[in-house]
């Protein structure tokens, strides 16, 4: 018996499929699969006696009316979907792992099976906890629904322990029902090379820099000042605030910018890869380690910066190794005895209130006053707003020419909402803030409605600032009929959510863009317009 696939395309009428059918049946074939292209087609996997049994049934099938056309295939479209999904996943330079309801390896990349010494038609439809065991990302994932981000993973394997940085997502249905999980899975190698690629970026000067009161260009001048000697510097402000930027522009102005600029975020790693990432390995350290060990970023800085960003969050272990090479300018690696000699400038920085930890007794004293030779305290943005305007277009400018699109201006009331807010998440808020805003408007004015719309701003804020701007209304009133008995609740559900699609629908004619503004894919929206018949 012979296997073949042929594709019918019709244009779609009633009875059709029973037409099909009978001619398939005539001709004796065995069917193997089918798939039908919704309006469009069917595609069938068959066996036969031979190539005759074959042609007489396209014949009869080109025989039907509103067949227009019988083709033969090599594979069948699922097929062709599968081996299009395996070569993204392995175009990919990170493992990629996922998992269906049940914990099933439904998908896992060349990469993964490299990491996970494995091969991958031994781990398709083999349940995750026999491939990695119990504790997998990806599975603690699919049981609280959480999402984890570079968590640190030891894989037993062949009697090794291997160790990796996972990050997983749940997969979830339109329902919000947890349906999967997928990982990505990383090893030290690679994050290495993420932390030295970080320091091939663009560097920024003080010329970047942009403000326009008092206390930040006061601040620009003493960190002008500081930049060309090479003591430590701590820089303080709350997330956002510029503190990487000010590092950078230190750097670039001492006499060091030719050595490297390498900028770590201390609390993006786990205690043992923050240590050895800083002070490096000796072959042998650990499991994993890599031949002949790895230099350190302290030694990878020598003549240049280290840009230590999250200080407050290293552990107590750490900060007494730290110590260490603040006090005599040497390091030693993680599992080796030598000391090793390096002339690295420190720049710290922090959100955290360090007095405070020093009084709980989460941060040293004496590396307190090792790390606060020169503090610089970048003010948050709403105790500064005269910079806004400025930042704002300024801000504006960078967004479109990295997204390519022709720069965007602010209305004058724009420029009012946009001072009169708070800011907690500061110059990186603003600047999120006005991509979202770049990427959703086609206008290029970013006018107050466009504010209110998308982004977060609030009208108490500016009512106190603006008259005479329209503002959002302030509730939206749902009448629901009360003769006698209660409506059920899910039926009082139904008519507010009715009248919020509604009006939201009024203002943004489009699923896709009502979807946005409330919170939900386009898919729901649709969904809702036909079940309320709106
Ligand atoms: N005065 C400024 N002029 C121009 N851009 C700025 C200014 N301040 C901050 N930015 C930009 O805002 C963003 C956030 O700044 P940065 O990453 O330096 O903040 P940070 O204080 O180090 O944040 P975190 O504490 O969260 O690490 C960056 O894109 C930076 O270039």
């Amino acid at each position: 018996m012979q296997q073949y696939i042929i594709q019918i395309d019709f244009v779609d009428c009633p009875g059709l499929g029973y037409e099909i059918f009978k001619v398939t049946d005539k001709n004796n074939i065995n069917k193997i699969a089918m798939e039908v292209i919704p309006k469009h087609g069917m595609v069938i996997q068959f066996q036969c006696a031979g190539e005759e049994q074959v042609h007489s049934l396209v014949a009869d099938l080109r025989k039907i009316e509103n067949i227009t056309a019988v083709e033969f295939r090599t594979q069948m479209p699922y097929q062709e979907k599968e081996i299009e999904l395996r070569t993204i996943l392995n175009s990919v330079s990170e493992g990629v792992l996922a998992i269906d309801k049940d914990g099933i390896i439904s998908h896992i990349n060349e990469f993964a099976c490299k990491l996970l010494h494995c091969r991958l038609d031994k781990a398709i439809g083999v349940k995750v906890e026999a491939l990695v065991g119990e504790d997998s990302p990806v599975l603690a994932t699919l049981q609280s629904g959480n999402e984890y981000r570079l968590k640190e993973w030891t894989v037993k394997r062949k009697g090794r322990a291997l160790q990796f940085l996972s990050s997983s997502v749940p997969v979830k249905n339109d329902q919000e029902q947890i349906i999967g999980a997928v990982s990505t899975i990383q090893d030290f190698q690679q994050i290495e090379k993420v932390i030295l690629r970080a320091d091939k970026l663009q560097r920024l000067t003080f010329a970047d820099i942009v403000q326009q009161s008092q206390p930040m260009a006061q601040l620009i001048a003493a960190a002008r000042a500081v930049a060309r000697h090479s003591s430590t510097i701590l820089l303080r402000g709350e997330s956002g605030t510029g503190k990487e930027l000010f590092a950078t522009a230190i750097h670039e102005a001492s006499a060091r910018c030719r050595k490297p600029f390498i900028p770590i975020n201390c609390a993006a790693l786990t205690e043992t890869l923050l240590e050895s990432e800083l002070f490096g390995y000796e072959e042998g350290a650990f499991t994993g380690a890599a031949k002949g060990g790895k230099k350190g970023l302290f030694e990878q800085a020598n003549g240049g910066t280290l840009f230590l960003d999250e200080i407050g969050d290293v552990s107590p272990r750490l900060q007494v190794r730290l110590l260490r090479v603040l006090q005599d300018g040497t390091v030693r690696r993680v599992g080796g005895t030598k000391a090793v000699a390096v002339d690295v400038r420190v720049i710290a920085a922090t959100h955290r209130n360090l007095e405070q930890m020093i009084q709980s007794g989460e941060f040293r004293e004496d590396l307190y006053y090792r790390l606060n030779v020169i503090p610089l305290t970048i003010l948050p943005l709403r105790e500064r707003k005269e910079d806004i305007p400025l930042l704002a277009q300024h801000l504006i400018r960078k967004i479109c020419n990295r997204i390519n699109k022709a720069e965007v201006y602010l209305a004058k009331e724009s420029v009012e909402l946009l001072v009169a807010q708070k800011w907690p998440g500061n110059v990186r808020q603003l600047e999120n803030t006005l991509e979202r805003l770049i990427n959703l408007i086609d206008s290029t004015e970013i006018r107050p409605e466009h504010l209110w719309a998308w982004t977060d701003i609030t009208d108490n804020v500016a009512a106190k600032t603006i008259g005479n701007i329209s503002r959002k209304p302030q509730t939206l009133q749902v009448e629901i009929p009360l003769t006698g008995e209660w409506p059920r609740l899910k039926d009082i559900v139904a008519s507010v959510e009715k009248e919020v699609i509604t009006r939201v629908l009024k203002k943004y004619p489009s699923s896709r863009l009502a979807g946005q503004v409330l919170g939900v894919s386009n898919t729901t929206i649709l969904n809702k317009i036909h079940e309320y018949k709106i």
